[in-house]
């Protein structure tokens, strides 16, 4: 067996999803049966002290040759670094994957990709100029139950899919239940639901249809703000999508995203959070939506009032993983094989996504402050 090849990761900012990332990428890959790859963590960079980046460090169990840098400048001219993961606010994300290209790092980023399409753009410009894999971190495209329910739809087990709902809904009272200053409800840190849950949504809904190619069409977006705080509590968007086997009496698919701080998804953890519905049947998972483990395929029986069969799996993920490795595993094989973008996670399904949220604010007259929606480099 040939030696797995080896990518050495940096990482932007030391929060909670950077910790959970950190301790997926220092597990043993074999464990979760992958041979061909592995990851090294080299560098970690905080943006307040080298001191705090030390901390996280002890704290994740870092192997001993990781270093700590107190600021993103200095772990970006580390040239043992391969790759950098981001995993700052939504704010941050364009200026610091501007500044990993611009060192010549490859870079994975935290959804939301940016804060709108213009950014996200202008980044894949970079990328494909200084030919440098650039990938959105929308892990739960890769974790083992997106790679089944894609594998289902395109296998046609629910038949041709014409209609989605997906929720992500925290249940957090903005006000009862995060405190004031958490970034999920900071305007100047492009906080609000839409961008933090809504993505994981609209991404179901792409990943359902499995297509870049259909471009969705933004029908209504009803957008609830979260009052003096000038970001949204509440957004619900219901998009068209054309489909191409335009022989059927429908030829568009019907969806609908919504997500929520405030109200509660999956109060008695027995409602599914996406529904891809098919003339065939019907696919339910449960979630957290960003990370389900468990689906159901409800096979369609015509006639009123008829109950299909219905069949629950579960899909976990494996060797005590919580799930980031699997998107970390895609970035290494890309860069391995000299690419650019990953076809699981393409430039252009980032794009859409961005497009749909733009257009879902701009209905609502929901704008971030001038310099974090700029795509200005340096701003
Ligand atoms: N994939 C997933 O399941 C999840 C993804 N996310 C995404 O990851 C990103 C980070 O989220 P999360 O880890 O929850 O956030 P946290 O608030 O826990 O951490 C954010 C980190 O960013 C750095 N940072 C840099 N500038 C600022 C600033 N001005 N204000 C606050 N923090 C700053 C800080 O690290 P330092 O000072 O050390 O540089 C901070 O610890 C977001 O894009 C979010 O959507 C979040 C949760 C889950
Ligand atoms: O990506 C995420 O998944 C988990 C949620 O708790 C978090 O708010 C969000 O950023």
């Amino acid at each position: 067996m040939s030696t797995p090849f080896c990518l050495r990761w940096g990482i932007i900012a030391t929060g909670r999803i950077a910790e959970s990332f950190a301790k997926d990428l220092i597990l043993d890959p074999t464990a979760r049966g992958v041979q061909d790859v592995r990851h090294s963590l080299v560098g970690v960079a905080s943006s307040r002290s080298e001191d705090s980046a030390r901390g996280f460090l002890s704290k994740i169990g870092a192997p001993s040759l990781c270093r700590a840098h107190g600021n993103y400048e200095a772990l970006v001219t580390d040239p043992d670094v391969d790759v950098v993961y981001i995993a700052t606010p939504h704010s941050h994300h364009f200026p610091n994957a501007m500044l990993c290209l611009e060192a010549g790092k490859h870079v994975v980023c935290e959804k939301a990709f940016t804060v709108n399409a213009k950014q996200a753009q202008k980044l894949f410009d970079t990328a494909r100029e200084r030919n440098l894999f650039l990938m959105e971190g929308m892990w739960t495209r890769f974790l083992p139950v997106g790679v089944k329910v894609r594998q289902l739809v395109r296998d046609g087990a629910i038949g041709p899919v014409t209609r989605i709902f997906a929720d992500n809904s925290l249940g957090m009272h903005p006000k009862n239940d995060l405190p004031p200053d958490d970034r999920l409800v900071r305007r100047e840190l492009a906080g609000g639901a839409l961008l933090d849950l809504g993505v994981y949504s609209i991404h179901w809904i792409f990943q359902a249809l499995q297509t870049t190619v259909l471009q969705p069409t933004v029908i209504s977006s009803l957008v609830v703000p979260l009052k003096d705080h000038q970001v949204d509590e509440t957004t619900t968007i219901i998009m068209s999508f054309r489909r191409e086997d335009t022989e059927t009496s429908s030829p568009s698919t019907h969806a609908i995203a919504t997500c929520s701080l405030r109200t509660e998804g999956n109060p008695g953890g027995q409602t599914p959070a996406i529904r891809i519905q098919g003339d065939q049947g019907e696919i339910q998972i449960y979630g957290p939506v960003w990370r389900p483990s468990k689906y159901c395929v409800i096979k369609r029986e015509p006639g009123f009032g008829n109950v299909g069969e219905s069949t629950e799996f579960t899909c976990e993920t494996e060797g005590g993983a919580y799930g980031l490795c699997y998107e970390a595993d895609e970035a290494a094989r890309c860069i391995r094989d000299g690419l650019i973008e990953s076809s699981t996670m393409p430039w252009t399904l980032t794009l859409q996504v961005m497009e749909v949220m733009d257009t879902a604010r701009k209905s609502a007259g929901l704008e971030f402050l001038a310099d974090i929606e700029s795509a200005n480099y340096p701003n």
